[in-house]
């Protein structure tokens, strides 16, 4: 199977191109094979680029655990520039199908190559307090500080977290120092606590300034990541519902910085940052 190697910010995939190559097996288990970074190719999970008959190109993703994710951001802006980099397409503004829904890509090319991408992410979700609420640009002028907010028993600890959808769900936590949590034993913990049914991605978030966060994740289905681009967006959602920044904000993370603006006029977020192939191969199956 050939496959391309590719990652925004760190946060890795194994590309394939289903144009091209037809699958031997089923997809999670694919994935987990893959994914595995001695007896694999080594990533976070498998990304399948589609044919799509709503939208230019489909997204099919998997993480590490072979468990499908519904929406990927950093692999989203992966995929958009393999079918620009590939001559898959010549547009500049492209829409790529996700589990999620249709989200629209904006490309800047340099020298013939695909350097950055703004991805509209749609409109964010609280799921606070068990609540499935859109943030439309209304909602979030008039929601009160108690219903942003719910307490999660962990570990025998009270925490306090905002809950949010950006098409998959995130648990945000604000702390002093990111760089000192034990994310190892904490993350697995919140991400299987029997509040989230479905599992949860979680994300530890720190306020530099009102135009700066630092933030680490640990992924549903793949653990500590160098970073996440739904979660980015969930956290600068987070970051504003509560008051701490402003409607545009950078996001630092392990493998880099992220751009994250929440549109007030049409509630939707939009994410910008790179995208880069690493090498392409072939994969015994
Ligand atoms: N790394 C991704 C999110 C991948 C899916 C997630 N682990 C889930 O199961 O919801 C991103 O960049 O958004």
């Amino acid at each position: 199977m050939k496959f391309t190697k590719m990652h925004g910010i760190g946060n890795d995939y194994v590309y394939v191109n289903c144009f091209e190559e037809e699958l031997a097996m089923d997809p999670g288990r694919l994935a987990e094979l893959v994914s595995d970074r001695h007896c694999g190719i080594g990533s976070d999970g498998l990304i399948l680029i589609k044919p799509s008959a709503v939208a230019d190109f489909c997204m099919d993703m998997y993480n590490s655990d072979g468990s499908r994710g519904a929406m990927c951001g950093n692999g989203i802006r992966c995929v958009a520039k393999y079918v620009y980099d590939h001559g898959m397409t010549n547009m500049t503004t492209i829409r790529i199908e996700t589990l999620s829904g249709i989200k629209t890509i904006d490309l800047t090319v340099k020298d013939g190559k695909v350097r950055l991408a703004n991805v509209d992410m749609g409109m964010p979700v609280l799921l606070s307090q068990g609540v499935n609420r859109e943030l439309t640009p209304e909602v979030r002028k008039e929601i009160a500080d108690s219903e942003i907010w719910e307490v999660l028993d962990v570990q025998d600890k009270e925490m306090s977290m905002i809950h949010i959808s950006m098409g998959n769900p995130h648990a945000v936590f604000f702390v002093d120092d990111v760089d000192n949590i034990e994310i190892e034993k904490i993350g697995p913990a919140i991400e299987t606590h029997p509040r989230f049914p479905d599992r949860t991605n979680v994300e530890f978030v720190q306020i530099v300034d009102e135009s700066h966060v630092k933030m680490r994740v640990w992924e549903r289905g793949a653990g500590e990541t160098m970073a996440c681009g739904t979660g980015a967006c969930a956290v600068a959602v987070a970051c504003r519902l509560a008051g701490y920044s402003q409607d545009k904000v950078d996001v630092r993370l392990l493998g880099g910085t992220l751009t994250i603006f929440w549109n007030p006029d049409n509630g939707h977020v939009e994410m910008c940052g790179p995208a880069t192939e690493v090498f392409t191969g072939e994969f015994n199956v």
